[in-house]
């Protein structure tokens, strides 16, 4: 009896320890499965960071035989728009079961700022994987990564066998990194644009230092500013009124009042950085010079100043523009202005180009909810400091939210050694595929609570 009994036992640690070996294995085939896939996912956004798209020659045709060749082995239509010469966009199309429906675009750009090679640990079209999963590149957060994370979400999805019931549209535009004028400009300005119907626009945000990802409603207005300033010339001896140098050495003191109560608001935490308005001096352009240095008894006739003012769609432009021809550049000083750059805080109707982050909206509900799903986490909706391709589509009236799904990152954009690590990248498009999921299914309700698919 005791015999059986402990064959019975050792009959079935075996099974035991059978049974774990098999799931053993099954672990590691899987868990080696998923790195074979992961390090493909890796190595397509290696091969898009190496097509050197830095300005002022942006390999333009490159990246988009690239994101082309991505597309057919996703079965998205594409087609290349070339508004200007050279400067190519490239839309990408998933159609919807109803395509009636307002369609969602998920923007990207595929021009990158230029990078001081030689001040980089590796080179910044290597796109080199270092041991911590850190990938070095131009473009690695600004905003390669976005527009890959868009296609990769879409495999995903495509595998899983989802069928979205909104069309999906994607495009890869030139030239954002100078102002987008020959690239989302013209293309939020087209007929193609219009016909697409879309209800929603993605697309760039910024890295965040914390767990938090970091979402964008709006941003501030480039104002580039160059006042000038003349005046009577004299020896360097001599002490006078009305010199150039003193008329724009008081604007400059002036600029510079008005920046410290900006910035002291931002230091107190009263005000957030997108909600002031910044103004920092980018030049000063004075002096007499010669082949051998500048003459340094003489004052001259003639000074300038360039400035980079930032406007938030919350300000009064108008209060703003009167300190400018004030106290800024008065005439009555012998200062003139003008204005390299100008974008307006206005929507096309008039109205400050904002994308409401309450339940008025509902893809704003979506993207919070779909993030949620996904086990990432949102700051609190800010304004995007600088300028983004999103405020032509705000421009048009149609929500656009800022969005770059880069936690536990530093913010590296335009900087030396620009980076994303391989795990925060494979999160980010679980995260996509979670808000194209999402969105794709959204069905507007009616006021009788029926959903207009119903009806
Ligand atoms: C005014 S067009 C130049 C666009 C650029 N965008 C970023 C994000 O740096 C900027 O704000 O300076
Ligand atoms: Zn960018
Ligand atoms: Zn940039």
């Amino acid at each position: 009896m005791e015999g059986a009994h402990s064959h019975y036992r050792y009959l079935s640690s075996i099974i035991i320890i059978k049974f774990f070996s098999l799931s053993l294995l099954l672990f590691f085939t899987s868990s080696i499965q998923s790195l074979e896939s992961s390090s493909e996912v890796i190595s397509r956004f290696q091969q898009y960071l190496q097509i050197n798209t830095a300005h002022p020659n942006p390999k333009y045709f490159e990246a988009a035989d690239f994101i082309i060749s991505q597309a057919k082995t996703l079965n998205l239509e594409s087609q290349t728009l070339e508004y200007v010469k050279g400067k190519p966009v490239v839309l990408l199309k998933w159609p919807g079961k109803n395509p009636k429906l307002p369609s969602i675009l998920l923007n990207s750009h595929t021009d990158v700022v230029p990078a001081e090679h030689h001040k980089w640990n590796h080179p910044p079209f290597d796109a080199h994987l270092d041991l911590f999963g850190n990938i070095y590149a131009r473009g690695s957060q600004d905003m390669k990564c976005v527009g890959l994370q868009y296609l990769e979400a879409i495999r995903r999805l495509k595998n899983s066998g989802f069928e979205p019931l909104r069309t999906v549209y994607l495009t890869f535009v030139p030239d954002e990194e100078i102002g987008g004028h020959d690239g989302a400009e013209k293309f939020a300005e087209s007929e193609t644009f219009k016909k697409m119907n879309v209800g929603i626009v993605l697309d760039e945000g910024l890295a965040s230092p914390n767990e938090n990802y970091r979402v964008f409603y709006a941003e501030r207005s480039p104002w580039w500013l160059v006042i000038k300033a003349t005046g009577v010339p004299g020896h360097g001896a001599k002490l006078y009124d009305n010199s150039a140098m003193e008329n724009l050495l008081k604007s400059i003191e002036s600029v510079r009042r008005f920046r410290a109560a900006q910035f002291d608001m931002v230091k107190a935490g009263v005000k957030a950085e997108g909600e002031v308005t910044s103004v920092n001096m980018v030049f000063l352009k004075a002096g007499t010079a010669t082949p051998t240095g500048f003459v340094m008894n003489l004052q001259p006739s003639e000074a300038e100043a360039g400035f980079d003012i930032r406007v938030p769609p919350t300000a009064d432009p108008e209060s703003l523009e009167k300190r400018i021809s004030e106290e800024w550049a008065p005439s009555s000083r012998n200062m003139t202005f003008e204005f390299k750059q100008k974008a307006s805080v206005y929507d096309n109707f008039g109205k400050a180009a904002l994308t409401a982050t309450d339940n008025s909206n509902p893809w704003w509900t979506l993207l919070e909810g779909a993030v949620k799903k996904a086990n990432g986490k949102l700051g609190k909706p800010e304004i995007f400091p600088a300028a983004t391709d999103a405020r032509y589509f705000r421009n048009l009236g149609l929500p656009a939210i800022g969005f770059s799904p880069m936690a536990n990152t530093p913010i590296l954009l335009h900087d030396h050694n620009e980076f994303l690590n391989q795990e925060e990248y494979m999160k980010g498009i679980e995260i996509y595929e979670s808000i194209i999921k999402e969105y794709t299914s959204y069905v507007e309700p009616t006021r009788n609570g029926a959903s207009r698919e119903e009806l």
